[in-house]
């Protein structure tokens, strides 16, 4: 779990509270906090979208291992958490991981002769240890982990 905590900027257009990313885990639930906007994420049009908190809501990312899980069916969502020179900002992230040694492969029945897997098998710790040595908005991760590569 993860508590973010955002303080105010006098110059927000300079800065990110959190560059764009995927998460690397395979869901995320985020708390948000209902007096402060700031997360955004990545529309199918390319354009980035403002996620209105809701105090009644919780927000739920699909993550790097659930598309991997789903041979890319399901796509990890890029986000990021843009700061306000007015109000502060919390939110809340609780990560949903695998263990370290599992092994993570496109699920069963979900590759096959027609839909090949498209990334190879992968233990959870590999991920994990690669994804901190790079930086949040690169390519996306599992860029590197596609078969072929
Ligand atoms: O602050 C937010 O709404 C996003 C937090 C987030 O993306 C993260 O902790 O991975
Ligand atoms: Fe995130």
């Amino acid at each position: 779990m993860a508590v973010n905590f955002y303080p105010r900027c006098p110059e927000p257009e300079l800065t990110y509270g959190l560059p764009a990313h995927t998460d690397p885990n395979a869901l995320t639930v985020l708390l948000q906090d209902p007096r402060a906007a700031g997360l955004q994420v990545l529309g199918p049009s390319g354009r980035w979208v403002a996620v209105d908190p809701r105090p009644e809501a919780l927000v739920v990312n699909v993550g790097d291992q659930m598309q991997a899980l789903s041979n890319g069916r399901y796509r990890s969502v890029w986000h990021r958490a843009v700061v306000s020179s007015e109000r502060e900002r919390l939110s809340v992230a609780s990560f949903l991981c695998p263990c370290r040694s599992a092994v993570i492969e496109s699920a069963e029945g979900l590759a096959g002769r027609h839909s090949p897997a498209v990334y190879r098998s992968f233990t959870y710790e590999e991920y994990y240890r690669k994804f901190w040595t790079r930086n949040l908005d690169q390519e996306h991760l599992l860029e590197l982990f596609k078969n072929n590569n």
